[in-house]
């Protein structure tokens, strides 16, 4: 075991006032750049500095890319690791965490993530087991989401169970009666959460439509029974602070809500707080409230955790803005000491599998995937192959790429988008990338679609012949387009096949990021030549890998890049 150090990976995401005639923030709360947030306060500006600052327009998929998956990663890894989110009601917790049917939030990325990468090792081993509980702390216990069997669809509190626990000799809560259910694959996980969000206390106020009255934990479990290793992934999305006066119509039952959400917080803060300054475990208050006990082994010990603390730009939310800010620098202030493990057992035994299977592959780019090999001219073997797999890579395919790609869409008839990729002679840092992006965005994908789900259960290779280029082509809008057009760009006449569809695939992209298309294929054309003076034709797009580089590009007011001059660009030290 090596002994880490690491902070608590603080990030802000900001939320634009989705209500009717409000003056919205203009200068109080101000993104000054990718990590800070500059606030006016008292006639002075105060700092705040985050991991990432995400704006208005950063998609689900993108927050879950920089927050959520190297949190997942270390958790595969052996390390328990905790998610959560901290913000007033309405700043969009909740769509963070869980989401929405059509644009999915953390949780149920995460499963899509941890099914996909383990499915990616050769045989997902019987004694690796993942289980899921989801439960509530409403006013100071704990129910159960998971439904009683037999329960039906009902959403009262009747049908949810309440939790018995004691607080053991090392302030820990145990369970005495809590549903862990063993899933075997994504979909067994999705249905759970899915049935456990109905059960969910909810309720309508002035701040918002559908504001969550509990903290709800989402608890993953990753067990070895050979190692008896136990490793728990806490996915939290406590309820908002709240400002009581702000609720006109409040009554009773409410308002007994309201308290104990804002007690526990404060709770919360004090733990932090506490952490912070340094001070020896013994003397934490984690006993003041059920989730500081819940999330004791979260803060400040051998947990890797990350909170996404959520601000709305409306004047009216200035103060639980401000007061989210400091939340939040306070617990950047925590330290996590985590052990990681030296070498994963999984890994080394996925190294040997494939190598017994194709030694002709360069290693590092086989490490997380398996290999199929398919052949041009045996369409029902093809077949059979691919769906028993579902989503395919294609890899070292050179002048059979065609061929093989209409092969593919044939066989799918146009239902699975293809992952399109060439590989020839590339260095293993960049093969790496190529494959993390490839996995990211496989997951990213299939997690918005049932028929696509199918698609992300493993990643996997097709193996034909040498060649000396490298293509991923894997936004889902261009592989909406891959789709219909096989090759949209044409390695051999280094040309697109038709440039209005570019076009129009370039213009889709800007508008989901919210930037220029000019800029955004001034992007794309100098990374693309950028490469390829190097290594043949190279075309990498991808909605993550844009946001990425744009960052390298300087742009004027309207968005538009300042120069042409390539010189003034760093971007090749970014790949
Ligand atoms: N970044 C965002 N962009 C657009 N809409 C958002 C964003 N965040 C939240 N929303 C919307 O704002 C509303 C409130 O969000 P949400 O329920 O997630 O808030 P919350 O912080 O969980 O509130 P509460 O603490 O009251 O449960 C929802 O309709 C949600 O879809």
């Amino acid at each position: 075991m090596t002994k880490k150090t690491q902070p608590i990976q603080v990030y802000c995401r900001l939320k634009p006032s989705l209500m009717k005639n409000e003056k919205l923030i203009k200068y109080e709360i101000k993104k000054k750049n990718d990590q800070d947030i500059l606030c006016f306060n008292f006639k002075k500006y105060e700092q705040f500095q985050f991991q990432n600052v995400f704006n208005e327009n950063t998609t689900q998929r993108s927050i879950f890319e920089h927050v959520a998956v190297p949190i997942l990663d270390k958790f595969l890894h052996g390390i328990n690791s905790t998610i959560f989110t901290y913000g007033q009601t309405g700043s969009g917790k909740t769509h963070t965490i869980v989401g929405s049917k059509d644009d999915k939030g953390i949780i149920p990325r995460s499963f899509q993530y941890i099914f996909t990468k383990n499915a990616a090792f050769e045989s997902p081993e019987e004694n690796e087991k993942i289980s899921v509980s989801y439960f509530q702390v409403y006013n100071e216990e704990i129910y159960d989401l998971i439904p009683l069997k037999n329960s039906g669809p009902n959403k009262n509190m009747q049908s949810t169970k309440r939790v018995k626990f004691v607080v053991n000799v090392n302030g820990e809560i145990e369970f005495k009666n809590l549903n862990t259910v063993r899933v075997k694959n994504v979909n067994e996980a999705l249905e759970l959460f899915k049935s456990g969000n109905k059960k969910r206390i909810i309720l309508s106020t002035t701040m918002n439509d559908r504001s969550s009255r509990s903290h709800c934990i989402c608890k993953i479990t990753y067990l070895n029974t050979n190692s008896e290793n136990e490793t728990i992934l806490n996915l939290v999305d406590l309820a908002g602070s709240e400002r009581i006066s702000k609720n006109s119509d409040i009554n009773k039952k409410t308002l007994t809500e309201s308290r104990h959400i804002n007690v526990s917080l404060l709770h919360l803060h004090r733990v932090i707080n506490t952490l912070a300054n340094g001070v020896s475990q013994k003397h934490v208050p984690y006993r003041n409230s059920i989730i500081t006990l819940l999330l004791k082994g979260s803060l400040g010990f051998k947990c890797a955790t990350a909170l996404i603390s959520t601000i709305v730009l409306s004047a009216r939310s200035i103060a639980e803005s401000v007061s989210t800010l400091r939340y939040a620098k306070d617990v950047s202030g925590v330290k996590s000491i985590i052990e990681e493990p030296k070498r994963s057992v999984r890994k080394r035994s996925l190294k040997l599998s494939i190598r017994e299977k194709i030694s002709y592959f360069p290693i590092n780019f086989l490490k997380n995937c398996r290999s199929l090999k398919l052949y041009p001219n045996n369409y029902e073997h093809n077949k059979k192959r691919i769906s028993q797999i579902g989503s395919v890579v294609f890899s070292d395919i050179g002048h059979d790429i065609k061929k093989l790609q209409t092969d593919y869409l044939n066989i799918y008839d146009g239902m699975i988008p293809p992952r399109v990729m060439e590989s020839g002679d590339r260095t293993s840092d960049n093969l790496k990338t190529t494959k993390d992006v490839l996995i990211s965005a496989n997951m990213a994908l299939s997690v918005g679609d049932d028929k696509l789900s199918k698609s992300c259960q493993t990643m996997d290779v097709v193996a034909t012949t040498e060649s000396k280029s490298f293509t991923v082509i894997d936004d889902e809008k261009l592989i909406e387009c891959v789709r219909n057009y096989p090759v949209l760009y044409t390695l051999k006449d280094k040309n697109y096949i038709d440039n209005t569809i570019k076009e129009n695939v370039w213009k889709q992209i800007s508008d989901s990021l919210g930037k220029t298309g000019q800029l955004l294929e001034f992007v794309g054309t100098y990374f693309k030549s950028s490469l390829s003076s190097n290594a043949g034709h190279v075309v990498v797009t991808t909605i993550f890998e844009l946001e990425e580089l744009l960052k390298y590009v300087p742009t004027n007011s309207n968005n538009c890049p300042i120069t042409s001059n390539k010189s003034e660009y760093s971007l090749l030290e970014w790949f």
